[in-house]
């Protein structure tokens, strides 16, 4: 029904106090991949990002807005949004159908951006998998200050552990925020410097990889590589279902008990036996509260 193909607003508040509360999430990094950003319309986009700063106020430490936008117009207006509404940064995808074909293109781009916003830190959002944009993030990074003077940092959400590496070490000096998104190989990133993470899975796993975190921040790299590895099972196994935005929302709802929705087309939603499986992996590993299986379990995580 109709209802189905609209944004239900009104759970953002409440979704705002499970992340803090349950997961202990309090920096927000809103339509971008997980939250279908791209296919919403501009108006919907505002009213999103208005919701999340509204009710996080005075709870969240940070929240970012993704702006990126095919038309560099539709952008800019974001941009400009965001900074009236009080948002704490924006950030931006490479154009993802007219391409930017060097990094220079690219740069010019993402200035124009950034400049409808001068006041508010400025992240370029790396994922090349979905841009279908290759130029290296350390070549981005090459100079972008002089560019770009709200330039604040990057969110890295690629596998290539060189690139991510070299963006940290050439920038040592400047104090960027290297932001991870590949919440998988979250302890390598890491190693090499990362200063925080953005990523689908801290929605229901945020507890899980503050622990990580924490083992991390008192060198116990053991139990930081533990608690790695009990992500890894979890992701591993969903990944072999098929696991994508739909699914993640699935999950979401199953863990928080708020209605995320389905997804908008193109996606579809995850299926009954993706959500059976995915919630009895959940368990196995003492990821979900409520666990019955504690007796004997060899694979418990906590
Ligand atoms: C492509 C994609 O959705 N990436 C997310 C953030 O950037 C990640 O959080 C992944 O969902 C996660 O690492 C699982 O692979
Ligand atoms: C997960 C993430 O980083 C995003 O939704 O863009």
């Amino acid at each position: 029904g109709k209802w189905e193909r609209e944004i239900n607003f009104s759970v953002i508040g409440q979704y705002v106090d499970y992340l803090v509360k349950e997961q202990g999430v309090k920096n927000i990094f809103v339509n971008g991949t997980t939250g279908e950003g791209l296919s919403l319309s501009i108006s919907e986009r505002r009213r999103v990002a208005e919701e999340w700063v509204t009710k996080g106020r005075n709870k969240l430490d940070q929240v970012v807005i993704h702006v990126g936008a095919l038309s560099l117009k539709e952008s800019q207006e974001l941009a400009q949004h965001a900074a009236e509404i009080g948002a704490d940064g924006i950030a931006v995808i490479a154009p993802f159908f007219l391409k930017p074909w060097n990094k220079d293109v690219l740069i010019n781009f993402l200035k124009e951006v950034a400049a409808a916003a001068p006041a508010l830190p400025f992240y370029y959002y790396h994922i090349p998998a979905l841009t279908g944009v290759k130029i290296r993030a350390e070549e981005v990074l090459d100079g972008i200050q002089e560019k770009i003077p709200t330039f604040q940092g990057l969110k890295f959400s690629d596998t290539d552990l060189l690139d991510f590496g070299q963006c940290v070490d050439q920038n040592r000096q400047r104090q960027f925020a290297f932001l991870f998104g590949v919440d998988e190989q979250l302890l390598s990133a890491l190693v090499m410097g990362a200063t925080g993470a953005v990523g689908s899975t801290y929605n229901y796993l945020g507890k899980k990889t503050n622990q990580m975190l924490e083992a991390f921040e008192r060198k116990d790299f053991s139990s930081a590589l533990n608690h790695q590895f009990c992500i890894q099972r979890f992701i591993n196994f969903v990944v072999k279902l098929g696991f994508g935005v739909s699914q993640t929302k699935a999950i979401m709802t199953l863990v928080s008990g708020i209605p995320m929705g389905p997804p908008r087309l193109p996606l579809q939603k995850a299926s009954r036996e993706f959500t059976d499986n995915a919630e009895a992996k959940l368990r196995s590993l003492d990821f979900l509260s409520f666990n019955d299986l504690k007796d004997g379990n060899l694979e418990a995580c906590s």
